[in-house]
């Protein structure tokens, strides 16, 4: 039944006129965003301009405010997608009361502090923003939205809902939910059986699955239809990356690569190196590999070592690349390597798409002048990471990205929007894995006699997942839309990345703690889903990178 926002059952933990309370309650939170900004702009301005030591000296804040935007952005598109709904009359209990909580939560957090990581929090007197003066609307939602209630109603809802792909309707058009309802089959019966066992055995993917994948288009999603791919939108991407990655995050991630290649030579490549990679990478015939980091430089990569030189038509490379995802099996390579001579930023840095020869599980590398090994990880495995040794490496002249040199690192934050949205899109598929088997445990698990899922502490873990994870998907949603009309979107990608790795880390930790003894033990898909969501806060732009990133925007 479409809820209106207005009128209630006498018992319903549901706020009347809901939608007004939240309407009145954002521009509040906006202005306080804005006063906070203007603060730290006082703070970090020299002579009119924004300095990057003054920056770093009040990083914290710098960072409260990106948390403090992040939530604000989070809660106008929560408002946004709920009137939309509203609108389609598909604005029911479910949704009604993930937006009540949502709010009631997140202005709580805005006002108490906001968990920037555990033991980090981000508050109002960091800015010097305390105290905050709060409206009526504002109050009704923080005292009244969150309660007991209102989360058991949720998870009873939940329960009914356990068939449908959501806990709530996402907003999404029909053909997109088609797109995702065929991916959720497939991650159901092709990947979520067999991912366990891949990640305790450290296996590679097997490549059928990635020719089903191929088949079905998963790496020409987003490329052209002139170059061989299906053209389609970034939400599609996200949808697609979503479902995958609640199967597993190393199928989820195996369409990243490619996405940053294709976004690297869409953006930056000749009309040559177009008509050579994007058909064979929009078919899956090649698998493409980023390399970009290396052992002392991660974060900074404009100071990044690797060399490349003129030799004759060639280019030859030496260096040592690590942490490369999917490094064996590839068959082109971006690496990002210094080419101008006498740099020591990201001026001198250039990308070139090496040829690979695609090797094994047993020998990764067999071409002349590369080698390297596995690096033995926590969880994200299903692609395994590498360290790779460029030893004069050749790659051909013709293979620099655009022809140009000196552009590489501009080349790849031309691919930056893509990637965090497709990041935040992983999240939300871990997330959602989480919160399925968590759910699926409470209600198997008796204690005291009751199922798990009866216990109100229990059940809220499930509801908050639940409010969360929508939060990160409206947010995603929202830039993947940004992004498909021609809108930059960096900021808005970086958000939701940035809370889409805490939302995940979160609800694989609550959905641990909900298996009690036998989360901790490796039998049980939740110890994986864990390590997995751990990786979220690390690549992609590691979560402090993300937030001096957002912050230094915020300031534009
Ligand atoms: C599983 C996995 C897969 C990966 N896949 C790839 C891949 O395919 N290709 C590739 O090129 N790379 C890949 N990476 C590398 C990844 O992108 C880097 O790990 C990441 O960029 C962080 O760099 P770093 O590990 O060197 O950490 P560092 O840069 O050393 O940072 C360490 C910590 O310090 C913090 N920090 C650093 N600088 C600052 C600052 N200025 N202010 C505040 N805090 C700061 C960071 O946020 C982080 O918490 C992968 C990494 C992992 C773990």
């Amino acid at each position: 039944m479409a809820h209106d926002g207005q009128t209630l059952p006498a018992a319903s933990p549901l706020l009347a006129g809901l939608l007004d309370l939240t309407a009145q309650a954002l521009p509040e939170v906006e202005a306080l965003l804005h006063r906070g900004r203007e603060t730290l702009r006082t703070w970090v301005s020299v002579s009119g301009k924004v300095s990057a030591g003054a920056m770093e000296t009040h990083q914290h804040a710098a960072h409260v405010l990106s948390w403090l935007a992040t939530y604000t952005e989070a809660l106008r598109q929560m408002q946004a997608w709920a009137l939309r709904l509203q609108a389609d009359g598909k604005f029911g209990e479910t949704e009604a009361l993930i937006l009540q909580i949502a709010y009631a939560e997140y202005l709580n957090q805005i006002h108490g502090g906001i968990p920037m990581s555990q033991g980090e929090i981000a508050r109002l007197q960091d800015l010097d923003l305390s105290p905050a003066p709060c409206g009526a609307a504002a109050q009704t939602l923080m005292a009244q939205g969150n309660t007991a209630a209102a989360r058991a109603q949720l998870v009873a809802l939940m329960r009914d809902g356990r068939a449908n792909a959501t806990f709530g309707a996402t907003g999404l058009d029909e053909e997109l939910e088609m797109i995702r309802d065929q991916f959720r089959r497939f991650a159901a019966e092709q990947v979520a059986p067999f991912a366990h066992e891949w990640h305790l055995k450290d296996e590679l993917i097997p490549m059928s699955v990635i020719d089903q994948l191929a088949e079905m288009g998963v790496f020409g999603l987003t490329i052209p239809e002139a170059f061989g791919g299906f053209g389609l939108s970034k939400a599609s991407m996200v949808v697609v990356s979503e479902e995958l990655s609640r199967g597993y995050i190393g199928v989820g991630s195996l369409g990243t690569r490619s996405e940053i290649a294709a976004e690297l030579i869409l953006c930056g490549g000749t009309p040559e190196q177009k008509a050579q990679w994007l058909p064979k990478l929009a078919s899956g015939e090649i698998l493409p590999t980023a390399v970009f980091t290396e052992p002392n430089t991660g974060s900074d990569l404009g100071a990044l070592r690797t060399r490349a030189r003129r030799d004759g038509d060639d280019w030859v490379i030496s260096g040592n690349k690590t942490w490369i995802t999917h490094a064996a099996r590839t068959h082109v390579m971006t690496v990002l390597a210094r080419s101008v001579e006498g740099t020591s930023d990201y001026r001198g840095l250039s990308m070139f798409l090496a040829e690979k020869t695609p090797g094994t599980d047993e020998t990764p590398f067999v071409d002349l002048g590369l080698s390297g090994g596995e690096i033995e990880v926590l969880g994200y495995r299903g692609m395994k990471e590498y360290t790779v040794n460029f030893d004069d490496f050749r790659v051909k002249g013709e293979n620099l990205l655009g022809g140009v040199e000196g552009q590489g690192f501009k080349q790849l934050m031309q691919t930056f929007e893509s990637a965090r949205i497709q990041t935040a899109a992983r999240a939300i598929g871990v997330a959602q894995n989480a919160l399925d088997v968590a759910m699926g445990y409470a209600e198997d698990r008796k204690q005291f006699g009751k199922a798990l899922i009866e216990f109100p502490r229990v059940a809220g873990k499930l509801a908050m997942m639940a409010v969360e994870i929508m939060v990160t998907r409206q947010l995603t949603y929202f830039s993947a839309w940004q992004k498909d009309h021609d809108k930059r979107c960096d900021l808005e990608a970086g958000m939701a990345k940035l809370l889409g790795a805490r939302v995940a880390w979160a609800a694989a930790d609550n959905a641990l703690q909900i298996h009690g003894g036998n989360g901790f033990a490796l039998e049980y898909q939740i110890s994986r889903i864990l390590c997995d969501a751990r990786i979220l806060n690390i690549f992609e732009g590691a979560a402090e990178i993300q937030a001096q990133v957002i912050a230094r925007r915020l300031l534009d």
